[in-house]
């Protein structure tokens, strides 16, 4: 983050859609596929849609979640019906979207599912684009998640996880997973979350703000106020 003047919204979203297709583009100039993980929750909905007004050869795009509500692909809540509604529109409909959610009753049920289709991504990502919470939980790795410790710490590829503080069970990437990914990205909107990043980077304790647990990626901030 800078102390310059910071950009609108809708700019900064457009800025940071040009930094990804630039960085996708830079991939698929030596390799078949490049592969985007991008977070739900409403801040990257300006993004999604000035990253689908890019060009790129978007067939060769893999887009999935950093993480997802253990819900129907056409919920409210459901971070791939943002996707699809916002980000896999007009040309960059021809993405490989694959989401982390299957027909199974809970995300353990379905875990083994989504690892196997997880595996048929080109890993490392290009870019991982985070998003925070005012808990500074990212992804689905929230202060309260009973699997915090384990998503910190294993090499599968994703965790469901159970949080007190959220009304439906989770499906969210490992942080090793997350750690992969040739470039970070923290995309955080609002004077509270600048205060929250300001307070992560002050301390340590991954388990306090899970988001310390990237800062070091290294991170690119995109704030707007
Ligand atoms: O909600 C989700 O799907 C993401 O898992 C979550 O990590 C999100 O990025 C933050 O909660 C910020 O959400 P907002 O952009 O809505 O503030």
């Amino acid at each position: 983050m800078t102390d310059t003047t910071p950009l609108p919204r809708e700019q900064l979203s457009r800025q940071l859609a040009e930094a990804v297709a630039e960085a996708l583009r830079v991939d698929l100039a030596h390799q078949d596929n490049a592969l985007l993980v991008v977070s739900g929750g409403s801040t990257p909905v300006p993004f999604f849609a000035a990253l689908a007004s890019c060009e790129l050869p978007w067939e060769r795009v893999q887009v999935t979640l950093a993480d997802e509500r253990w819900v129907a692909e056409d919920a409210e809540d459901s971070n791939a019906r943002l996707v699809r509604a916002h980000l896999l529109q007009g040309p960059a409909a021809a993405a490989t979207f694959v989401p982390l959610t299957t027909a199974d009753a809970t995300p353990e049920q379905g875990a083994a599912a989504v690892a196997e289709r997880l595996a048929g991504l080109a890993w490392p990502a290009s870019v991982v684009i985070l998003g925070m919470g005012g808990d500074g939980h990212t992804a689905s790795l929230f202060p309260d998640s009973q699997e915090l410790s384990l998503a910190l710490a294993t090499d599968a590829p994703a965790v469901a996880v159970r949080t007190p503080s959220q009304p439906q069970p989770r499906i969210t990437l490992s942080a090793d997973r997350l750690h992969q990914a040739r470039r970070h990205v923290l995309h955080i909107t609002g004077g509270n979350k600048r205060a929250v990043l300001a307070r992560a980077l002050s301390g340590d304790d991954v388990r306090e703000l899970p988001i310390r647990a990237f800062l070091a990626c290294p991170l690119a901030t995109y704030w707007a106020p």
